[in-house]
């Protein structure tokens, strides 16, 4: 398997409930190494940006709100087979449906505030992390 990166973000619910540093000691245990790191917070407008893929969704305003409604914490990880494996740490988009173990299972509250992101692919892992870090490559 080759060493790739994806791009995550913790979201504000789990961010807000000091549940990031459980999180982050997580990722780091399943073997990603961590490249960048910041707590920031979204603007409304920025948030749409970010989930423009999702701008025809039935749930697009309320995410947009949702994901400017408090910090996150964006990072890039490097491991290898990243954005397949990163996907199985937080397990599915609803933590109804998430594995025992996974991040979304333990912390997250709902399938909007689902306490964490993972990119889909090399490409848009690629894309979102460009979206809050620059000049990463040499690290
Ligand atoms: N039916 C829904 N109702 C409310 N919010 C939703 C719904 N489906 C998805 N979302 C929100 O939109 C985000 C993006 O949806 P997507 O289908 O890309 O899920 P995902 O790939 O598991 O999540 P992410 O892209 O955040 O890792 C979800 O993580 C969740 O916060």
């Amino acid at each position: 398997m080759p060493t790739n990166r994806t791009f995550t973000m913790i979201k504000p619910d789990a961010a807000q409930d000091g549940n990031s540093g459980s999180i982050i000691k997580m990722i780091e245990e399943a073997g990603f190494r961590i490249v960048a790191l910041k707590r920031t917070q979204l603007t409304v407008e920025r948030a749409g940006e970010f989930y423009a893929v999702h701008s025809e969704r039935p749930f697009y305003n309320d995410l947009c709100q949702y994901m400017s409604s408090g910090p996150i914490v964006p990072m890039i990880l490097e491991k290898e087979n990243a954005v397949a494996d990163f996907r199985i740490l937080i397990g599915a988009t609803n933590p109804a449906n998430a594995d025992e173990g996974t991040i979304r299972k333990l912390f997250a509250k709902s399938i909007e505030a689902n306490a964490i992101h993972g990119s889909d692919s090399d490409e848009n892992a690629e894309i979102e992390g460009g979206f809050f870090f620059a000049h990463t490559e040499q690290f």
